[in-house]
C-alpha cells in the first residue's frame, strides 16, 4: 500500500505554521536577550550544547546582537565583521573558530559591562553635543568627561586641562607618537583633537563610567579599538534649527558656517552607523537620555 501523502495545499499550511511558530520561537529569545533574563552568551552556549533548541540554533548572530541592549545594526555588523562571521549566519551553524571568537566577544563585554561603560557622543556641527556634555558634566559628576587635546587655540573662558588640553602641533605630534591618543581627527578642515589614551583606561579600569563628546571621524576609530563602546548620534529637532543653532551662536564667520553645513550634511547621512540616536530638542530630557545608556541592563 503507498504511504500516505497531505494533498500538497495542507503540507503547505503545515510547513507556513511551523515557520511563524519557529519565528516567535526566536522572537521569544531574543526578548529574553533584550529584558536581561539571559545573557547572549548563554543562548549562544546552549546553541552549541543543547541538541533540543531549535530556535537558539536557528537565531541570526545578527539578531542576537542586535538583542543586547546598546547594540545596533551597524554595530553588530562591524563585530561580525571583525569576527569573520558572514551577516546571513546563524548561531548553530558557526564552525569551531567563529563559535570561540564569539564566546570570547561576548564574555569580554560582559566583563566590560558589568564594570562600566563609556559612550561616546558625536553629531553635527552646533546641534548641542558641547551644550549637552556642559549640562552632564554639572548635573551628573559621576559620569567622568573626557578632556581631550587639541592644536586650536582657547576662547575667551575656556581653562586648559578643564575643556581643552591646548597644546601646539610638536606636542600633538609627539601624542600620536607616542601612541598617547585613543583617537584623533582634523576637525573642520582646521585644527587637530584627540582623546588621551590613558585617563579612559584607567577610569574603566576603575569601574567608572567614560564620556567622550567628538567628532564622526573620531567616533568612528573609537568604534573599532573599544567595540563595547556606545556610540550615540545627537540629532537637531529638524534641519532649520541646527542652522538657526549654528547661525545664532555666532562664533563662526559666514564662510565657515557654509563650509560647516556641507559637512553636518555628510554626517547626518551617516547616523545609521551609530547605536543610539537621540534628538536634542530639550537640553536637560538629552542629558538624561545618553546618561540613562550607562545603566541600561
Ligand atoms: N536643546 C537646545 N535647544 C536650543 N538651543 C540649543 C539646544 N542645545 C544647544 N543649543 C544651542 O545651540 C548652539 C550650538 O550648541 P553647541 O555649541 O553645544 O553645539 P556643538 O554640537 O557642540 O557644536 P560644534 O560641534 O560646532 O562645537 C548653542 O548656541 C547652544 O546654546
Ligand atoms: N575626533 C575628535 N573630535 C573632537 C575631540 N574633541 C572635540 N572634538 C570635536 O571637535 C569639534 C569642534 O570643537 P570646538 O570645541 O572647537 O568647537 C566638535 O565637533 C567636537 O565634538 C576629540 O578629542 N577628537
Amino acid at each position: 500500500m503507498p504511504a500516505h501523502r497531505n494533498p500538497p495545499e495542507v503540507d503547505r499550511v503545515a510547513a507556513a505554521r511551523a515557520a511563524v511558530a519557529a519565528r516567535r520561537a526566536r522572537a521569544a529569545v531574543k526578548a529574553q536577550v533584550a529584558s536581561g533574563e539571559r545573557s547572549a552568551l548563554e543562548v549562544a552556549r546552549a546553541a552549541w550544547t543543547d541538541a533540543d533548541l531549535p530556535a537558539e540554533k536557528s537565531l541570526r548572530v545578527r539578531d542576537l546582537l542586535t538583542s543586547i541592549s546598546g547594540i545596533g545594526p551597524a554595530r553588530a555588523e562591524a563585530v561580525m565583521g571583525e569576527l569573520r562571521i558572514a551577516p546571513s549566519k546563524r548561531l548553530g551553524g558557526l564552525g569551531s573558530r567563529q563559535r570561540t571568537a564569539l564566546a570570547d566577544w561576548l564574555a569580554a563585554r560582559g566583563r566590560k559591562r558589568g564594570a562600566s561603560k563609556l559612550v561616546v557622543l558625536a553629531g553635527p556641527t552646533a546641534v548641542g553635543k558641547g551644550t549637552v556634555s556642559a549640562h552632564i558634566r554639572e548635573q551628573y559628576p559621576d559620569v567622568n568627561l573626557s578632556v581631550s587635546a587639541t592644536t586650536r587655540k582657547p576662547r575667551p573662558g575656556e581653562v586648559d586641562g578643564v575643556h581643552y588640553y591646548f597644546v601646539d602641533d610638536a606636542e600633538f605630534d609627539r601624542m600620536i607618537r607616542d601612541r598617547e591618543l585613543l583617537e584623533w581627527a582634523v576637525v573642520h578642515n582646521s585644527y587637530r583633537y584627540g582623546t588621551p589614551r590613558p585617563p579612559i583606561d584607567r577610569a574603566l579600569d576603575a569601574g567608572d563610567k567614560v564620556m567622550l563628546e567628538i567628532d564622526l571621524q573620531g567616533a568612528r576609530q573609537v568604534r573599532d579599538a573599544m567595540p563595547e563602546a556606545v556610540l550615540v548620534f545627537l540629532l537637531p529637532p529638524t534641519w532649520d534649527e541646527l542652522v538657526r543653532r549654528l547661525i545664532g551662536r555666532g562664533t563662526e564667520s559666514a564662510e565657515e558656517q557654509a563650509r560647516r553645513l556641507e559637512t553636518a550634511k555628510v554626517e547626518l547621512a551617516a547616523q545609521d552607523e551609530f547605536d543610539v540616536r537621540i534628538v536634542n530638542s530639550d537640553v536637560g530630557t538629552a542629558a538624561r537620555e545618553v546618561v540613562d545608556l550607562f545603566s541600561a541592563p
